[in-house]
């Protein structure tokens, strides 16, 4: 088992580990950043990369894999790595670097550190029967990390790294220095590509150039792109296997025998809730793949709601049955119902990169037989492509806009809204004790499963920054502290969007009442009934809004606050920001 208890004295957690990121720009940084976006500079060093020629045929190529990239088919940047390898006739090297520091200053969750660690396993296990190194150092500080990443390269004499992009302001500033570094030895080429999307950042512009800050307009541009030349849905080719004799060679050979760790310091998840990950989210491409299927082929089911393995039941499903009543087909009327599993679970795989968004676009077309990728809103298969283009939307905004993963709103006009700072009502929303049953429900099940439904996780957002008038980084913050599908564009972009500060965002005096939600999004109270116990006796539609008689006798809380009121404090402040 490679997991801690939590009775160990000696365990470090991240707060033991000496590091405080400044979280929140000056809006001075966040122009400057917005006006010359850190994506476009590397773009420009890359282009000066692309002429560098080694200054010798280097020993070995080195892909160096990222959290957001852990697979090994159809992944651009590791399949062109092989390319250069077979042509140098040079052994391919795979680099993982563990940076707990970027996790801190990310707030990365343990479950998504255990996931990386255990998707790593897997594939170093597949990527040895093909003769190819897996290596992990860990690395802290930060600011040398490119340093580091260079000094290994020349001790393994690479000549050529390449990489995937990540769009985050600070990875993107890594990545500058060691383009910059390399460039400077004259020994190795960088080469960064964009992978993440299924249309690459930077390409859906206005026609005056400008990128878009609202969906609708944004889809209209995206889906033109995808008969772009060279084709953005293709499969990028698999590595191809090293050759034995990499076995024979010291620096190479003992690479091989190097293991992933068990866990990151700081990071380190208690044994319950590793084994619960693991009964949810299993490992492996594979697995994303199944979970495809599973999507694509069968029926939503109560049973597979909770925290229990979505594969257990319902892959294997007659013919028949599945084009009419699967999943993908009902989406379009059934993805909002939290009460039946009605999503594809998708998310932890595609933030991780363990499936890549085109190839779950691919797998639509296949399922309907198309040349044409669907993506309207009169289909289950086009709207959840509209789901995949939400996700691309997020990370085209964080390129763009990179003042949002700089801790600003995108609409620095309510960057003066006052919030309360109540520690009671903020821990009671996060242990799902605030005595709105559906909110409860959220994030119970967040706490339980590492996941939330996305019409829960709107319920839950908004009432933390609407109701109880508590600043959305906090909420932010602690999703990505427990999300087992943590992802600074997606929710930073579901944060900004219910705050009503972001990019296309709703507009502030919508503010959601959460029991007219819970009862659409959970019409039979199952959902709650679930995630909250003391409630599961609670009949009919009383589940969605006890009677405090009701609830006190049962051990529930009663609500903070009434949501009328709330919501003209709520309204009171958004408009005339500053004022309490
Ligand atoms: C406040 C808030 C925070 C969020 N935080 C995250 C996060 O950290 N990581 C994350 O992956 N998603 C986040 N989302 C988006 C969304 O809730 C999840 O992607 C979705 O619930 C995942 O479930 P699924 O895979 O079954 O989705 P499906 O409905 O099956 O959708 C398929 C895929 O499309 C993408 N997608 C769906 N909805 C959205 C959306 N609204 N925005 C961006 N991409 C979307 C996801 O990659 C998802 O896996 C957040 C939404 C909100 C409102």
């Amino acid at each position: 088992m490679q997991v801690s208890t939590s009775a160990s004295p000696t365990k470090k957690t991240r707060r033991d580990i000496k590091f405080l990121p400044n979280k929140v720009a000056t809006v001075e940084n966040a122009t400057k950043a917005d006006k010359n976006p850190p994506l476009f500079q590397l773009e420009h060093v890359l282009k000066i990369c692309s002429k560098v020629q080694p200054a010798s045929k280097g020993e070995a190529v080195v892909y160096w894999m990222r959290m957001e990239d852990l697979r090994i088919h159809d992944n651009r940047a590791f399949s062109l790595a092989s390319a250069q390898a077979v042509k140098d006739n040079a052994p391919l090297l795979v680099l993982f670097v563990l940076s707990p520091q970027d996790y801190i200053a990310h707030d990365r969750s343990a479950r998504r550190i255990d996931f990386t660690l255990r998707n790593l396993r897997v594939m170093k296990d597949t990527l040895a029967k093909q003769h190819i190194p897996l290596y992990t150092i860990t690395h802290s500080p930060r600011t040398t990390l490119p340093d580091r990443v260079l000094s290994v390269l020349a001790e393994w004499k690479a000549s050529h790294l390449f990489a995937n992009i990540e769009y985050e302001v600070d990875e993107l500033r890594r990545d500058i220095k060691v383009c910059e570094l390399a460039n400077q030895s004259g020994q190795v080429q960088c080469t960064f590509v964009h992978d993440k999307c299924v249309i690459n950042p930077g390409k859906v512009t206005t026609k005056e150039n400008k990128a878009y800050a609202v969906y609708s307009p944004f889809l209209r541009a995206w889906l033109p792109h995808i008969t772009d030349k060279p084709d953005p849905l293709a499969c990028a080719p698999d590595p191809k296997p090293n050759d034995l004799s990499i076995h024979k060679l010291a620096i190479y050979s003992g690479l091989f025998d190097s293991s992933v760790p068990a866990f990151v310091e700081g990071f380190e998840l208690k044994l319950e809730d590793a084994e619960q990950m693991r009964t949810c989210w299993k490992e492996g491409e594979d697995v994303a793949h199944a979970m495809l299927s599973r999507f694509l082929h069968t029926r939503s089911r109560a049973s597979q709601m909770g925290a229990v393995d979505p594969l257990t039941e319902g892959v294997k499903e007659p013919q028949k049955e599945q084009s009419k009543n699967s999943r993908v087909v009902k989406y379009k009327d059934e993805r909002d119902r939290v009460n039946a599993d009605t999503t594809s679970r998708l998310s932890p795989y595609l933030a991780a990169g363990i499936i890549s968004g085109r190839a779950c676009i691919r797998a639509t077309m296949e399922l309907s037989n198309a040349k044409k990728v669907d993506a309207s809103r009169d289909t289950g298969i086009g709207r959840w492509v509209q789901e995949i283009a939400w996700r691309d939307f997020y990370v085209h905004v964080l390129a763009h806009f990179p003042r949002v993963s700089m801790g600003r709103p995108y609409q620095e006009k309510f960057s003066n809204v006052q919030w309360e700072t109540n520690e009671e009502h903020l821990q009671a929303w996060k242990d799902g004790r605030t005595g709105v049953p559906i909110v409860d429900a959220g994030m119970r099940q967040a706490n339980k499963m590492g996941w939330m439904h996305n019409r829960v996780r709107m319920i839950v957002a908004m009432y933390l920054v609407k109701d109880l008038m508590i600043d959305w980084r906090l909420g932010e913050k602690y999703f990505m502290e427990i999300l087992i599908d943590g992802d600074l564009a997606s929710n930073n972009g579901g944060w900004q969007w219910s705050a009503s500060t972001g990019v296309d965002p709703v507009p502030y005096f919508r503010i959601f009442n959460p029991y007219i939600q819970s009862h659409k999004a959970d019409p039979t109270g199952e959902y709650i009934r679930y995630f909250v116990p003391e409630l599961a006796k609670v009949k009919g539609k009383e589940v969605h809004e006890p009677p405090s008689k009701v609830a006190e006798k049962l051990g529930y809380p009663t609500p903070f606050v009434k949501h009328s009121e709330a919501r003209d404090r709520a309204m009171r402040r958004y408009k005339t920001p500053g004022e309490k």
